[in-house]
C-alpha cells in the first residue's frame, strides 16, 4: 500500500473531518449504489389469479403473466435495467425429464414474449436450470439416484434455445452442471443468435439460503441436498477455476450467489477476471433482514443500503435482489 503525502499522524490527520456532515461524506464516499446496478428477480405463475403471496417472502407475489407485464413497465420507468424471470408452474406439468423445460409455449416463454412486446427495452433473464420442471427438484435428470451431468445438459440446450427464440436477452445458467455454457454457447451460434448474452451462475454455493426460493417455485418437497453439484462453502480457489472454465467456454458474465456469506467470492473473482461480476442476494438474505425488521432488531432501509454497497464495495458490477424495485423507488425519491 502506498500512503500520500497527506496521511499524517494525529492531530495533523483527523479522519473524523472527512465524516462531519452529509455533505462530506458523500462527496468522498468511495462507491454508490444506483439504479442501473438493480436486477430485479421476479415469480411467473400460471393460475388463475393476478398475484399469489409467498408465505416466506413477505411482500413477494408470484405474477400472472399480465401482472409481471404491469411490474416489468413500472420496473423500466424506475431505470431498473433488467429482469430474472422465474416459474413457478402446476405440478401435473412436472416430471422427471422436466419437459416444460423447453416447451415453446411453456410459462416462461410465454412471458418472455408478453415482456418483450410490452416493454422491449427491458433486459430479460432467464434462468437455464430445471429445478421448476422436475417431479424431485432436483436441477437436473436423475439416474440411479445420482444427477447426470450430460443428460442435463441435452435438456438445458433445449431450454436455452426455446427461451432465446421467445426474446430472452441473457441465458443464466444456475444449475451448476460441468460443461453447459459451452454447449449453450455452441447452440447459440449454430442457431444465428450470437447476441445472446450468457450470465453463468458460475460460483453457486450448496446453501441454506435458498429456502424461500423454493417455496415461491414449488421445490420446498426435495429429498436430499444439492452438494454433488453446487459448491461446497467451504473452497474459495474452486470458485475461481469454476469462473474461469464458463469464461473459457463463452459466458459474458458471472454471478457469485448466495451474496452476503460469499462477498469474499465476489471480490476475489472481480479482481482476478475483471469480467462483469454479479451477486445473488438470495431468497434466505431477504428474508433474513425481513425477520430481523419485524422482531424490531434493525431498521429495514438502513439494512438494505448497508447489504447492497457490501456488495459495490466488493467489486460487483450488479445485484440481483428481491429489494431491486423498493430500492429503486426509493432512490428516485
Ligand atoms: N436453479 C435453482 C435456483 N435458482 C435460483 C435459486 C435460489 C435463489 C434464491 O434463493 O433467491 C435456486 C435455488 C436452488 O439452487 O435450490
Ligand atoms: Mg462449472
Amino acid at each position: 500500500m502506498t500512503f500520500s503525502p497527506l496521511v499524517g499522524a494525529y492531530p495533523l490527520a483527523r479522519p473524523r473531518r472527512l465524516r462531519q456532515s452529509g455533505w462530506v461524506r458523500d462527496l468522498v464516499a468511495e462507491h454508490h449504489l444506483s439504479v442501473s446496478d438493480l436486477i430485479w428477480p421476479i415469480f411467473v405463475h400460471d393460475k388463475d389469479v393476478a398475484r399469489d403471496p409467498i408465505r416466506s417472502l413477505e411482500g413477494v407475489d408470484r405474477l400472472s403473466i399480465t401482472e409481471a407485464v404491469k411490474e416489468a413497465r413500472e420496473a423500466h420507468a424506475l431505470g431498473i435495467p433488467a429482469l430474472a424471470l422465474f416459474p413457478n408452474i402446476d405440478p401435473s406439468l412436472r416430471n422427471d425429464d422436466a419437459t416444460a423445460a423447453y416447451d415453446p409455449d411453456g410459462l416462461i416463454a410465454r412471458t418472455c414474449r408478453a415482456i418483450k412486446s410490452a416493454v422491449p427495452e427491458m433486459g430479460l433473464i432467464v434462468d437455464v436450470a430445471l429445478d421448476p420442471f422436475t417431479s424431485h427438484g432436483h436441477d437436473g435428470i436423475l439416474s440411479d439416484g445420482r444427477i447426470h451431468n450430460e443428460r442435463t445438459i441435452e435438456i438445458l440446450t433445449r431450454q436455452a434455445l426455446v427461451q432465446a427464440e421467445a426474446g430472452a436477452d441473457v441465458l443464466a445458467p444456475s444449475d451448476m452442471m460441468d460443461g453447459r455454457i459451452g454447449e449453450i454457447r455452441k447452440a447459440l451460434e449454430a442457431q444465428g443468435l450470437t447476441d445472446k448474452l450468457i450470465l453463468s451462475y458460475a460460483a453457486k454455493y450448496a446453501s441454506a439460503f435458498y429456502g424461500p426460493f423454493r417455496d415461491a417455485v414449488g421445490t420446498s418437497a426435495l429429498k436430499g441436498d444439492k452438494k454433488t453439484y453446487q459448491m461446497d462453502s467451504a473452497n474459495t480457489d474452486e470458485a475461481l477455476r469454476e469462473v474461469a472454465m464458463d469464461l473459457q467456454e463463452g459466458a459474458d458474465m458471472v454471478m457469485v450467489k448466495p451474496g452476503l456469506p460469499y462477498l469474499d467470492i465476489v471480490q476475489r473473482v472481480s479482481e482476478t477476471f475483471k469480467v462483469p461480476t454479479f451477486v445473488y442476494q438470495v431468497s434466505g438474505e431477504y428474508a433474513m433482514i425481513k425477520a430481523a425488521v419485524n422482531a424490531g432488531f434493525m431498521d429495514h432501509d438502513k439494512g438494505v443500503f448497508e447489504t447492497l454497497l457490501a456488495f459495490k464495495r466488493a467489486g460487483a458490477s450488479g445485484v440481483l435482489t428481491y429489494f431491486a424495485k423498493y430500492v429503486a423507488e426509493k432512490l428516485k425519491g
